[in-house]
C-alpha cells in the first residue's frame, strides 16, 4: 500500500492541527455546528462578565468566573482541534499528491505530426503519444500499442502494470510513468478534472459535504440544544421569581453541560476519519456517502472469476469428443485462440506448446478475428478459406453447430459436466458443425474465502456470486466458496436485473466490476467499487475506485463501512448517557449555591457547590479529547449481526457512558476542590 496514504498523525500535522482550532474559532465558521457555537457564545457572555463585573449581580467571584470561561474556551478548541486532526491527515496527503501531478510536455498527435504542448493545453479527444521513460500527460485510453506502466504514484505499487489498447486494462492515469515501450492514449479529461485532481479534493475534504446520515444526527443534536437552551433561559426568571440567585456563568455551565458536546465536537471528525480508513485502504470514495451506504448493505454481488476465484483460468486438460483426436482438438484449440489476448486464450496457446503439440499458424493469416463477448461467450475465427473456428461456452457452442445443422457428440454432456463438477469451466472447440472436444479450464478459489463470507452472513449480509459459467461450474465453486445464492450463464444484463430485483425488496447492494459492460451496473449499485484497472466508463460509474484492482476488498470495504456506522452511533450513545450523568452533579450544586439548606442533594459527595459545577465542566471538556483516538481509529468491530451489535453497543457504551462521570467528576472534584 502506499506510503502517501499511510500518513501518520506526525508532530507537524498535529501543531497544524492546534493552530487550526484557534483559526476555527472564527463565529462563521464555528456556525456550522450549532452545537459548539452555543458553548462559544455561552464563552462570549462569560468572557462580558469578566470584563464587566457590574453587569452582574453579587457573582460568584473572578477566580469562578475566569475559570468557567477557561474550561469552555478549551471545550471548543477541543472540538476543533479533533475536527482539524482529521482533516489535517488529508490535507498531508493532498501535498504528497500534489507534488505528483507536475506539468510536463505532452506530444500532442496533430494532423499526422507531433507537435510539443504543455499537458495542461490538453483536453478531452487529444490524441497523444508517450514513449519510455516519460509521463503520461493526461488521463486517458489506450489506442494503440501495449506499455508497462509505472502507476506508484496513485496506487503506490511499485510493480509496473501492463497496460495495453482494447478490452479491460486500456485505460492510463496522468502522472503515472511509462517504463517500457510506446502507446498512443486518447486524452480523456479537461484540465482540472483529472482522476489525480479529484483524489486530492477527495482527501482534501474541499468538497466534502455532510452525509444524508450526518444531516439527520446534526438535526436531532440541535433540536435537543435548542430544548436545554430553552430549559436554562426559563430558569432564571423562575428563580428571581422564587427570589432564588442563579448565576449566569453557572446557568451557562449548566447548559453546556446538557447539551451533546461530546458527539457535537466530535462527529465531523469521525466523517473525516472514516473516509481516511478507505483512503488508506487504497479505495477512493467518491463520496462520504458511499461510505455509509456500504455500511448498511444488505446483498453483495460478487463476480466468479477473479473476484471469488484468482481468475487465472487456465488450459490444464485437452479432452476430445468420442472418435477425435487429441492432437487435432489441441490444434485447432490453438488457432482459436492466436489472436484472443485473453488469458483464457493465451492459456490454451501455452499449453498447446506445452503438451508438444503442433498447430499451423498461418492458417489464420488473412482471417477474421471473432473476439471474446461476455454476451456470446465465444471467441474464434473465421479462415480465409472459410471455414469458420469457435471456442466458447458449451452450450453456446452447442447452439452455434446445431445453427449450422452440425451433430453433437453424445459424449460431449458428460465430458462437460466432469469438468464442471471438479469447478473447472468447460470450454467446447468447434470446425463449422464439428465438434472437436473440450479444453478444461482450472481456475482455484482464493483462500480464505470461506471465513470471509461466513463473517458477511454474521453481518446480514446475502452474497449471490455472478458467473457467465455453466451452472454445474457455478455450483461447485459457490459451495467451495460458501456464497449463499449464485446466477450462472449471466450476461453483463442480468446483474443489472439482479441488483434492481434485490432493491426491489428495498435491499441496498454492493457490487465490484471493471468493464465497460459493468458500467450500468455499477452505477445501479449503491455501492459500485470499479478497479482502477478498469475502463474509464466503469470507473466514472461506479462511486468507489479500488486502486490496487482486488475485487474482493468489497468485503473490507463494507466493513469500514459498518465501523463507520457503529463508531457513530456508540459516541451518540456514550455522549448522551455522560449528559444524563452530569444532571446529578451539577442541578443540586445549583440549588445548593442557591438554598445551601439543600445540602443533602450532594448526592456524589462532592467538595463544594463551585467545585461540583467546574468538576462537571472540566469533565465536559476533557472528554472530548480523550475521545479523539477512538473517533479517529473507530470503534473494534467484529462481525455480527446489527441486533446484537446494537444491544453490546448500549451495554458497553450507554452503561459506560453514564457511569464515567460519577467517577470522573468526583476524582476531579477531589482535586479542584483543593484551590476552591
Ligand atoms: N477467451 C475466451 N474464449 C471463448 N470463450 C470464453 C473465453 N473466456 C471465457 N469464455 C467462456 O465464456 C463464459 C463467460 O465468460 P465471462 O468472462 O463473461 O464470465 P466469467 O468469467 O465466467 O464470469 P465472471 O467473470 O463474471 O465471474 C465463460 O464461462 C467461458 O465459458
Ligand atoms: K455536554
Ligand atoms: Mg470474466
Amino acid at each position: 500500500m502506499s506510503n502517501s496514504r499511510k500518513t501518520m498523525l506526525t508532530g507537524p500535522i498535529i501543531r497544524k492541527a492546534a493552530v487550526e482550532s484557534l483559526v476555527k474559532l472564527n463565529p462563521a465558521t464555528m456556525m456550522k455546528n450549532p452545537v459548539m457555537f452555543v458553548v462559544e457564545i455561552g464563552m462570549a457572555i462569560v468572557m462580558l462578565l469578566l470584563l464587566f463585573p457590574n453587569l452582574s449581580g453579587s457573582g460568584n467571584g473572578f477566580g469562578f468566573n475566569l475559570s468557567v470561561f477557561l474550561i469552555l474556551l478549551f471545550t471548543v478548541l477541543f472540538a476543533n482541534f479533533a475536527e482539524a486532526l482529521a482533516e489535517g491527515r488529508g490535507k498531508a496527503q493532498a501535498d504528497s499528491l500534489k507534488k505528483t501531478k507536475q506539468e510536463v510536455t505532452a506530444n500532442k498527435l496533430v494532423g499526422g505530426a507531433l507537435r510539443e504542448v504543455p499537458s495542461t493545453d490538453l483536453r478531452k479527444g487529444d490524441i497523444v503519444v508517450v514513449e519510455q521513460g516519460e509521463m503520461i500527460p493526461g488521463d486517458g485510453e489506450i489506442i494503440e500499442g501495449l506499455a508497462s506502466v509505472d502507476e506508484s504514484a496513485i496506487t503506490g505499487e511499485s510493480a509496473p502494470v501492463i497496460k495495453e489498447a482494447g478490452g479491460d486494462f486500456s485505460s492510463v492515469t496522468g502522472g503515472t510513468l511509462v517504463v517500457s515501450d510506446v502507446i498512443v492514449v486518447r486524452i480523456t479529461s479537461d484540465p482540472g478534472e483529472s482522476f489525480i485532481d479529484r483524489m486530492i479534493s477527495l482527501v482534501e475534504g474541499a468538497k466534502r459535504q455532510k452525509t444524508p446520515n450526518e444531516i439527520a444526527l446534526s438535526t436531532l443534536l440541535t433540536v435537543l440544544t435548542l430544548i436545554f437552551l430553552i430549559v436554562v433561559v426559563t430558569l432564571k426568571p423562575i428563580a428571581d421569581f422564587l427570589n432564588i440567585q442563579l448565576e449566569i456563568p453557572v446557568l451557562v455551565s449548566l447548559l453546556v453541560c446538557l447539551i451533546p458536546t461530546t458527539i457535537g465536537g466530535l462527529l465531523s471528525a469521525i466523517g473525516i476519519a472514516g473516509m481516511d480508513r478507505v483512503t488508506r485502504f487504497n479505495v477512493l470514495a467518491m463520496s462520504g456517502k458511499a461510505v455509509e451506504a456500504a455500511g448498511d448493505i444488505n446483498t453483495m454481488i460478487l463476480d466468479k472469476t477473479g473476484t471469488i476465484t484468482y481468475g487465472n483460468r487456465m488450459a490444464s486438460e485437452f479432452l476430445p469428443a468420442q472418435g477425435e483426436q487429441e492432437s487435432e482438438l489441441a490444434a485447432w484449440a490453438a488457432i482459436a485462440s492466436l489472436r484472443d489476448e485473453t488469458p483464457e486464450g493465451r492459456s490454451v496457446i501455452e499449453f498447446t506448446k506445452v503438451r508438444g503439440f503442433t498447430f499451423d499458424a498461418e492458417m489464420a493469416e488473412g482471417g477474421e478475428i471473432v473476439e471474446f463477448k461476455a454476451e456470446t461467450r465465444m471467441s474464434g475465427i473465421d479462415l480465409k478459406d472459410g471455414r469458420k473456428i469457435r471456442k466458447g461456452a458449451v452450450d453456446a457452442v452447442r447452439e452455434w453447430v446445431q445453427a449450422q445443422g452440425g451433430t453433437i457428440p453424445g459424449d460431449l454432456e458428460q465430458k462437460s459436466q466432469h469438468v464442471a463438477t471438479e469447478g473447472g469451466t468447460p470450454l467446447a472447440v468447434a470446425v463449422d458443425g464439428r465438434i472437436y472436444g473440450i479444453i478444461y479450464l482450472k481456475d482455484t478459489v482464493k483462500p480464505g474465502m470461506k471465513e470471509r463470507f461466513d463473517q458477511l452472513r454474521k453481518m446480514g449480509i446475502k452474497t449471490i456470486m455472478c458467473t457467465g459459467d455453466n451452472p454445474l461450474t457455478a455450483a461447485t465453486i459457490a459451495r467451495e466458496a460458501g456464497v449463499d445464492d449464485f446466477i450462472a450463464e449471466s450476461k453483463p444484463e442480468d446483474k443489472i436485473a439482479v441488483i434492481r430485483r434485490e432493491q426491489a425488496q428495498g435491499k441496498l447492494v454492493a457490487m465490484t466490476g471493471d468493464g465497460t459492460n459493468d458500467a450500468p451496473a455499477l452505477a445501479q449499485a449503491d455501492v459500485g467499487l470499479a478497479m482502477n484497472s478498469g475502463t474509464v466508463s466503469a470507473k466514472e460509474a461506479a462511486n468507489m475506485v479500488d486502486l490496487d484492482s482486488d475485487p474482493s476488498k468489497i468485503i473490507e470495504v463494507v466493513a469500514i463501512g459498518k465501523q463507520l456506522l457503529m463508531t457513530r452511533g456508540a459516541l451518540t450513545t456514550f455522549s448522551i448517557a455522560n449528559d444524563i450523568a452530569k444532571y446529578f452533579a451539577i442541578i443540586p450544586a445549583m440549588f445548593m449555591l442557591a438554598v445551601p439548606q439543600m445540602n443533602t442533594l450532594n448526592v456524589m459527595g462532592l467538595g463544594s457547590p463551585l467545585s461540583a459545577v467546574l468538576s462537571a465542566l472540566i469533565f465536559n471538556a476533557v472528554i472530548i479529547p480523550l475521545l479523539i483516538p477512538l473517533s479517529m481509529r473507530g470503534v473494534a468491530y467484529k462481525p455480527m449481526s446489527s441486533q446484537r451489535l446494537l444491544s453490546k453497543n448500549l451495554l458497553i457504551y450507554g452503561v459506560g457512558g453514564v457511569i464515567a462521570p460519577f467517577i470522573g467528576i468526583k476524582l476531579i472534584d477531589l482535586v479542584v476542590h483543593l484551590w476552591i
